[in-house]
Formats: structure tokens, C-alpha cells, sequence
């Protein structure tokens, strides 16, 4: 029985699989489902899944926020299917195991449709766990950091319930995560789903849309088009930045666990805004110009991840620092806006 350390155990033991999954004679490859898998870190995901000769991956995505182009590499590829589909409405699949990212995750795209991101949270989520529920699959959520709003305890551990504002601009996103978590943890109790909680902290890396809105994204673009770096005042709030990479390999980790979680993935290595945005001067264009600019409202004030849990139940830690991952994302941007570096 998987744990989560505390006494939300599940009354139930989780549904069987299909006859298939239990045949004598066949072997079937485990089939993984992918919501948002043409997104940012799903797209990731699926190519360290594709490297499994083992898996067969179904991405399903409604591309508001993602692009097929992410996932080009793998069409026609025997062992891959993309689906176009909204998670609002329900999906007949049948599958051993669920990663549900569905969710536009940059500030600037969940706020931009509010009722929709909300839908997705829960609606999205309710449907991907009814198929969990009807085929007998694992499924792991990717939650946020931003569950804990602008957080009271810092650094931030997995229990800390956070301090959120119910009715802002930013609720659409943290609170829908938060409904997420709990719908996830109902049907484990309730009906015995397999259920896993990634509580992912910032993380960047190649393959982030160029105008994205989120700050690495924001910085690195502004700096190869000698644009002025604009942070966000006040300047000293802080993000800790998690590389793509490190994220995957934590949330492949956290699947093929024993552990519910929520569990804490992201990079504790903790910047100032300003901070940050002189390392991408000094790595990027140091003639580069940075100005402070307006922030949005209950933007948090820190924010740093307690990766105790993910240490000890994961055997997970990050590998990559800013600094190296920074170089990394550059490269990516410079040939997809066709700007290659000074001479
Ligand atoms: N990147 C981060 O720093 C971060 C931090 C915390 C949590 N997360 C979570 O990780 C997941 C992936 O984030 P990302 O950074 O890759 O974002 P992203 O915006 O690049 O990817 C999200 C994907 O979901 C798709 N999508 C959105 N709404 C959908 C819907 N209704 N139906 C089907 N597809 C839909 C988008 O088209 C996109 O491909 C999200 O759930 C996000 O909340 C990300
Ligand atoms: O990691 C998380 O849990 C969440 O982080 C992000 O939220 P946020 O940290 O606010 O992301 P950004 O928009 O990148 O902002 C980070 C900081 O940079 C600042 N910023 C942003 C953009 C910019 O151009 N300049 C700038 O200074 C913002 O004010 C903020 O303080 C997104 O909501 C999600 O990707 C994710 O769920």
C-alpha cells in the first residue's frame, strides 16, 4: 500500500487491472498516458518515456499552451499516439498509468481565461480520474508550488497548508491545484486509486515558449534581443529554479514509487528576481539594460522547496545548476529566434 507518511491511507484497495494486464502468455508494453504532453514538461516527459521500449505513450493536449512541434520528433513512431483533446471532457482510453499535466502554467496564460483554468483543475482532473478509476491506472498529478500562496514558512515543506488568497486574480490556478489535490486524495480514499502528488517548484529549461511570460523565459529572450531585463518589483522576492531535466527525472521517480506524496520537486539553490537577472546578464549579454517594472497583484514573496521528502522517498536531487542550465536554455532560444551569439 502506498504511503504518504501520515494517516490518509486509502479504505480500499486500488481497482484490478484489465484481463490483458494479468494474461499468462502476453506481455504488454505498459501504456502512459501524457495530458499536456505537448507542453513545456510534458514533451520532456514523453521523450524519456519514448526511451523505454517498454512504453507505449498517448499524449493528449488541446495545445493551448503547447505545440505539436514539441512532440514532432515522435510521429510515426510505432509506440506513440497524440490525440487532440480538452480534459474537460471526458476520454475512453485504456492505460496503466496517468500523468495528468493538462494546465496552462505560465501566470499570463492561466489568468488569461480564468473560468477555463479552473475547469481544467477540477473538471480536468475529476475526468482523469474517473478513467483511472474505470481502467485500474496509477495516476500522478502535477501540483504546484503555488499551493502554498505567498508562504508564511520558509523554506516550504509538503506540511505546510499555505496561505492563499480564495478570491484573486491568481486563484483560478493555486486554488484549482489545490481542488485538484483534494479530488485526487478522495478518490484514493474513497475508491482506492493509486494516486501520486508532485508539488513542482519553478522550473525552465529549451523548449519554453519564447513568449511565455515566466521570468527565465522572460530574461533569457530579452537578453539575446538586447531588450532591457524587466524585473518585477520589488526585486527581492525569490524563486528557486529547477531544470527540466532534474523535473522529469523526479516525477518518473515519484510514479514508479510507493509514496502518494504531495511531495515536494524542485531545486532549493534560492534567487532574488534581481539576483537572477544579473546572472543572466553576466552568462548572456553584459551590455544587456535592467529595469524594474510593475508587479501583479499576490505575487509571492519567497519561495523555496523542503526536498527532505523527495531525498529520503526518492532517492531524488537536483543535478543542474542555475548556472549551467541557463547556457542550456540560451542555446535553445538563439536557434529558434535565428539570433546567434556575439562574436
Ligand atoms: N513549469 C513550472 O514551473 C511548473 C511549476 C509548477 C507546476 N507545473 C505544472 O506542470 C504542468 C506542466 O507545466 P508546463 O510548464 O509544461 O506548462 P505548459 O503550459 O507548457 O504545458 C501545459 C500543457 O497543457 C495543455 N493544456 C492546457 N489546458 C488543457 C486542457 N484543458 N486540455 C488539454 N490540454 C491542456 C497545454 O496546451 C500545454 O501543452 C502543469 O500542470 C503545471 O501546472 C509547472
Ligand atoms: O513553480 C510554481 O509553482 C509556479 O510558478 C509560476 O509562478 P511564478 O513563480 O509567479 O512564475 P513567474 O511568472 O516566472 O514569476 C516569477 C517571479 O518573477 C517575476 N518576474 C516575472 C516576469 C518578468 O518579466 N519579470 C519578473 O521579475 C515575478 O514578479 C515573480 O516574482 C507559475 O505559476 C507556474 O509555472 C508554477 O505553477
Amino acid at each position: 500500500m502506498a504511503s504518504n507518511g501520515d494517516n490518509n491511507a486509502s479504505a480500499k484497495p486500488p481497482p484490478e487491472p484489465s484481463p490483458l494486464r494479468k494474461a499468462k502468455f502476453f506481455q504488454a508494453n505498459m501504456r502512459i498516458l501524457v495530458t499536456g504532453g505537448a507542453g513545456f514538461i510534458g514533451s520532456h516527459l514523453v521523450d524519456r518515456l519514448m526511451q523505454n521500449e517498454k512504453n507505449e505513450v498517448i499524449v493528449v493536449d488541446n495545445y493551448f499552451t503547447g505545440s505539436k512541434d514539441n512532440l514532432k520528433q515522435w510521429f510515426g513512431h510505432p509506440r506513440f499516439e497524440l490525440i487532440r483533446h480538452d480534459v474537460t471532457e471526458t476520454l475512453l482510453v485504456e492505460v496503466d498509468q496517468i500523468y495528468h499535466l493538462a494546465c496552462p502554467a505560465s501566470p499570463i496564460f492561466y489568468k488569461y481565461n480564468p473560468v477555463k483554468t479552473i475547469k481544467t483543475n477540477v473538471i480536468g482532473t475529476l475526468n482523469m480520474l474517473g478513467l483511472a478509476k474505470r481502467v485500474g491506472a496509477r495516476i500522478l498529478l502535477t501540483s504546484t508550488s503555488e499551493v502554498y500562496g505567498d508562504p508564511l514558512i520558509h523554506p516550504q515543506d509538503e506540511s505546510y497548508w499555505g496561505n492563499v488568497n480564495p478570491i484573486g486574480v491568481r486563484s483560478c490556478y493555486d486554488e484549482g491545484k489545490r481542488v485538484a489535490e483534494t479530488l485526487m486524495f478522495d478518490y484514493h480514499r474513497q475508491h482506492g486509486i493509486e494516486i501520486r502528488i508532485a508539488r513542482i517548484f519553478n522550473t525552465y529549461g529549451p523548449r519554453m515558449n519564447i513568449d511565455d511570460g515566466r521570468v527565465v523565459s522572460n530574461f533569457i529572450a530579452q537578453a539575446i534581443r538586447d531588450e532591457p531585463l524587466t524585473v518585477q518589483l520589488p526585486g527581492t522576492q525569490t524563486r528557486s529554479f529547477c531544470y527540466v531535466s532534474d523535473m522529469v527525472d523526479g516525477l518518473i521517480r515519484l510514479m514508479e514509487g510507493d509514496n502518494t506524496g504531495p511531495i515536494n520537486i524542485g531545486n532549493p539553490g534560492e534567487f532574488t528576481m534581481l539576483e537572477l537577472a544579473e546572472n543572466v546578464k553576466e552568462l548572456i549579454n553584459p551590455d544587456v539594460q535592467i529595469i524594474t517594472v510593475e508587479n501583479t497583484p499576490d505575487d509571492p514573496r519567497q519561495r523555496k522547496p523542503d526536498i527532505t521528502k523527495a531525498k529520503s522517498l526518492l532517492g531524488w536531487e537536483p543535478t543542474i545548476k542555475l548556472s549551467d542550465g541557463i547556457p542550456l536554455m540560451e542555446d535553445d532560444f538563439r536557434s529558434r529566434l535565428g539570433i546567434s551569439r556575439k562574436k
